[in-house]
This record gives structure tokens, C-alpha cells and sequence, in this order.
């Protein structure tokens, strides 16, 4: 058996474009066009690239978009006043300060001074909370982007057994959380769980986010199951998952890497802005985004 390969690439234009048109009639109904600030601190190669495809991004869906990049030894109160002015100014809806940053700067400090109403990262702890009680908050873009996914397979989640690989608090607490709120039986496995295999084993849904190549074995997987892969690791070979390629023998269907969660990511920054902006402004906008 040869799993369905979850084209992520082509699901992410789609939600692209529905945003697109929302935010067009945002714009119309406000008068002003949804706007996203993003800021990079220093120069690394991959943040680079992603700040500027979320300036693209950000732009073809007809929304403002507004860069700041500052260099590596920027103080963290530099950036924390640059993070105020921004939740001071009316024409900016969506925060997101790139990550990683530099070690000299405390990201918890960072991440909490943002607006939660204008942070689409969805990292703040007061939405954080808002997720894990239920609440209309902001959430974060790739675990809400692999839940799109897997509910394009599974319109129907309730009941089934999932297991996260990963405990971060951008990807594998929240997946977990939006995984309970389906309905889910929720395991979480991490770096201290006696028995990885064992779980996995047992899951109709597998999601890895562990950033270790090739970490998730097709032993493990239980014939069938869906597999959503996070990772996006640098080696050698070029970017590879945190699963071996080899489960697609094994998975009922499984995202590639690249093209399967990546491209989600940016997608659902665009959605979250368009949410974040419609809510301050008091505007519907349409609720398949
Ligand atoms: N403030 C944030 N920082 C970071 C986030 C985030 O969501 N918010 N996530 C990642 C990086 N990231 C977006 O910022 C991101 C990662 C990967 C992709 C993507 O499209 N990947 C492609 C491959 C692209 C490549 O060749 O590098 C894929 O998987 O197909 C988009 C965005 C860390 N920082």
C-alpha cells in the first residue's frame, strides 16, 4: 500500500485565495486594507527567507504589509519599544517577530509584550490559554494549518487516537490542544516517554514534531494511519522530516517535506492577520477561513 501524499502546496493557494477575497471585502467594508507588521532581527539565511515570503504573501492577499529588520545586536528593550509602537498603531492588526532571535534577547519577554489581539502567532500565553479553554483566541499557524489538513482527510476526528511527538510550545502543545478540542484521545510522546513505539502503534493520527531527521520509523506506524510531518530539517541530503520517507509504505496518507506542512504555515499567518484585523475592526469575515 502506498499512502495518499497530502499535497500542502496546493491546499495553501487554496486558503490563499479564499483570504484574498476576504480581505478584499474587509477592505472595502473598513476602508483600509488589513495590515501585518514582521519583524527579523539579524540575518539568518532561512528566517530571511521566510520574512520575505510573508511579505509576498501578505501582499497577494491584498493586505499592507510592513517589514522591520534590525540587526543582530539590537537590545531587547529596542525591540520591545519597536514591539510597542506597533501595538500602539491602528493600521497594524498582526504582530510577528520572527524566530529564532539572537541569544541575547529573551523571547518570553518578547512574545508576552506583543497585543494578544494582534499577536497571528498565536505564541502569546493569554492565547495560549484561550486555547487550551475553548475561548476565541489566536492560533498558532502550523499546528493550525496540519489540523486543516487532517480535517480535509478526517471530517470527522472525534474519537480517533492521536499522538504528537513533541511538547513545544509552538507546535506540539497546541496540536494537541486543537486535537482534544476535535474530540481526539490525545497522546503526547516526548524526549522522557518510556515507550515511543508503542504509542505510535496505536494511532490513527501521528503528528512529528520532534526536529530530528528521520526520527519516526514505518515500524512504528500503524497500516493506514495518517501522518502529518512538522520537521523541516537542514541536512546533507536537503531539507528532510522528522519521518522516514519510507512510511509512505505504511501511512493511509501522509504530507511530503517539502510541500506538505510548510507551505500551511504562511497560509494561516495571512488567515490569522485577516481574523485579527476583522475582530479589532468589529467586521465579520467569513467563517470557512
Ligand atoms: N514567529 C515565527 N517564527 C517561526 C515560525 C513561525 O510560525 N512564527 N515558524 C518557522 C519558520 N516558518 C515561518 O516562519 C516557516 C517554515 C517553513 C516554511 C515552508 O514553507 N517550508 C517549505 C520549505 C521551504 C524551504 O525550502 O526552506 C516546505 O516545508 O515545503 C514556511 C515558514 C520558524 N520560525
Amino acid at each position: 500500500m502506498t499512502a495518499r501524499l497530502i499535497d500542502g502546496k496546493a491546499f495553501a493557494a487554496q486558503l490563499r485565495g479564499r483570504v484574498a477575497t476576504a480581505a478584499a471585502a474587509f477592505t472595502e467594508q473598513a476602508g483600509r486594507k488589513p495590515g501585518l507588521a514582521v519583524v527579523l532581527v539579524g540575518e539568518d539565511p532561512a528566517s530571511s527567507v521566510y520574512v520575505r515570503s510573508k511579505g509576498k504573501a501578505t501582499l497577494a492577499a491584498g493586505m499592507e504589509s510592513f517589514e522591520h529588520r534590525l540587526s543582530a545586536d539590537v537590545s531587547e528593550a529596542e525591540l520591545i519599544a519597536l514591539v510597542d509602537r506597533l501595538n500602539a498603531d491602528e493600521t497594524v492588526d498582526g504582530i510577528l517577530v520572527q524566530l529564532p532571535l539572537p541569544k541575547h534577547i529573551d523571547e518570553r519577554a518578547v512574545i508576552t509584550r506583543i497585543d494578544p489581539d494582534k499577536d497571528v502567532d498565536g505564541f502569546h500565553p493569554v492565547n495560549a490559554g484561550r486555547l487550551a479553554t475553548g475561548l476565541d483566541g489566536l492560533v498558532p499557524c502550523t499546528p493550525l494549518g496540519c489540523l486543516m489538513l487532517l480535517q480535509d482527510i478526517h471530517p470527522h476526528l472525534a474519537g480517533l487516537e492521536a499522538v504528537v511527538i513533541g511538547r513545544s510550545n509552538i507546535v506540539g502543545k497546541p496540536m494537541a490542544a486543537l486535537l482534544l478540542q476535535q474530540s481526539c484521545t490525545v497522546t503526547t510522546v516526548h524526549s522522557r516517554t518510556r515507550d515511543v513505539m508503542g504509542h505510535v502503534r496505536q494511532a490513527d493520527i501521528v503528528v512529528a514534531a520532534v526536529g530530528i531527521p528521520g526520527f519516526v520509523q514505518p515500524e512504528w506506524i500503524k497500516p493506514g494511519a495518517t501522518v502529518i510531518d512538522v520537521g523541516i530539517n537542514r541536512t546533507g541530503d536537503g531539507l528532510v522530516g522528522d519521518v522516514d520517507p519510507r512510511a509512505v509504505e505504511v501511512a493511509g496518507a501522509i504530507t511530503p517535506v517539502p510541500g506538505g506542512v510548510g507551505p500551511m504555515t504562511i497560509a494561516v499567518l495571512m488567515r490569522n492577520t485577516l481574523v485579527a484585523a476583522g475582530r479589532r475592526a468589529g467586521i465579520a469575515v467569513d467563517p470557512a477561513l
